[in-house]
């Protein structure tokens, strides 16, 4: 039987602790087979990030086109987009597919990845049509603009999303009348502009979010049962309600714990807690995260579920580099099939 097949879109870290090294290896041990596009070359190790190649606009579209035009993709993840255009390019061919946004805009090192227009294009451009979205607490207070607490700015970006994922909903009316016929654009047809309810369960291993049209009505859209616990199917894509946010970390060291919190539009935020392990080596953790919960989803796990199996998953690849000595800096995330 065929895996179901997950997309990546994000950066290279020639350290091989985040970025594609990391979402490929998730994909693979968790039972996902991964394509990936390259955005950005990084050179980077485990004490940060020294140079940045960004890949040509064309180069990042020809990669898209040539994987949505043939892999049944169930589930698209991004992680390091790296510039505006690509941002917005990823929001246009990807608006109608279960989505996974890892909005990468600094590093663990510190090292900016994404500047003030990428934060913007995101907010515009991505997010809208989101199915959900992952920023740590800082990342998710740069996209609101202020601080706040994790459950705080979890609800608060959720509720901004809810009002942006209307407008682009519009938005893509209007483009998708203006893309020349192709197989992605054959699939981002008009039918979808109501919010595309096509199946993404790679269960099936053969859909890919076709235009099967849908529901207008908010309350479909970008659906995540799961979090809800009424629904055991698994999230589909085109947002039109907004997308769920999962603002993932806390603090593990002042608690011994950490939380995620998970938050719809216009319900109350559930925190999602799992122990901490008390560790350095945990270069990787955002892009491991999201891609566990893009290849659960895949695997057509309800949003809910693929949020507590991914913070497992990173829980005890955590467990198992936490004792290693690799790098002069902030060692990798385990990437390692468990030893134990
Ligand atoms: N020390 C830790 N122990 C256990 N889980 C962790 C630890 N650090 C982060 N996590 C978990 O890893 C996932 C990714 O979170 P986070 O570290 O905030 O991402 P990022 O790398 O983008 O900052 C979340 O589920 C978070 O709770
Ligand atoms: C190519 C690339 N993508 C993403 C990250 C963020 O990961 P982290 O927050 O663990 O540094 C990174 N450092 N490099």
């Amino acid at each position: 039987m065929n895996p179901p097949v997950a997309l990546t879109i994000a950066g290279t870290d020639s350290g091989g602790a985040a970025g594609t090294a990391a979402d490929l290896a998730t994909f693979a041990a968790l039972g996902v087979h991964g394509a990936c596009v390259i955005t950005a070359v990084t050179a980077q190790d485990t004490t940060g990030v020294s140079d940045i190649h960004a890949v040509p606009l064309a180069t990042v579209e020809a990669q898209l086109r040539a994987v949505f035009d043939d892999l049944p993709v169930a589930a698209v993840k991004t992680g390091m987009l790296g510039s505006a255009e690509v941002v917005e390019l990823v929001a246009r061919l990807c608006a109608d597919r279960l989505l996974v946004v890892d909005p990468v805009l600094v590093a663990t090192s510190g090292a900016v990845l994404g500047g003030e227009d990428v934060r913007r294009a995101y907010l515009d451009h991505l997010l809208p049509v989101a199915t959900v979205v992952t920023p740590n607490l800082d990342e998710a207070r740069a996209l609101l603009g202020h601080d706040g607490s994790p459950r705080q700015v979890a609800e608060e970006l959720a509720t901004a999303l809810a009002g942006r994922a209307a407008g682009a909903a519009r938005r893509r009316r209007v483009e998708t009348n203006t893309v020349p016929s192709s197989g992605i654009a054959d699939r981002v047809g008009l039918d979808t502009l109501a919010g595309a309810r096509g199946s993404t369960s790679g269960a099936t291993g053969g859909s890919t979010s076709g235009a099967t049209g849908g529901s207008t009505s908010g309350a479909t859209g970008g659906s995540t049962g799961g979090s809800t616990g009424g629904s055991t199917s698994g999230a589909t894509g085109g947002s039109t309600s907004g997308a769920t946010v999962i603002v993932t970390g806390g603090d593990p060291a002042a608690t011994g714990s950490c939380t995620d919190w998970l938050a719809e539009p216009g319900k109350p935020p559930i925190p999602l807690t799992h122990p901490a392990v008390p560790t350095k080596n945990d270069h990787g953790t955002g892009c491991t995260y999201s891609s566990a919960l893009a290849a659960h989803l895949a695997h057509g796990a309800s949003l809910r579920e693929a949020a507590e199996q991914a913070a497992a998953y990173v829980t005890r690849q955590l467990r198992t580099s936490k004792t290693w000595s690799l790098g002069r800096g902030r060692g990798p995330i385990a990437h390692t099939k468990e030893t134990r």
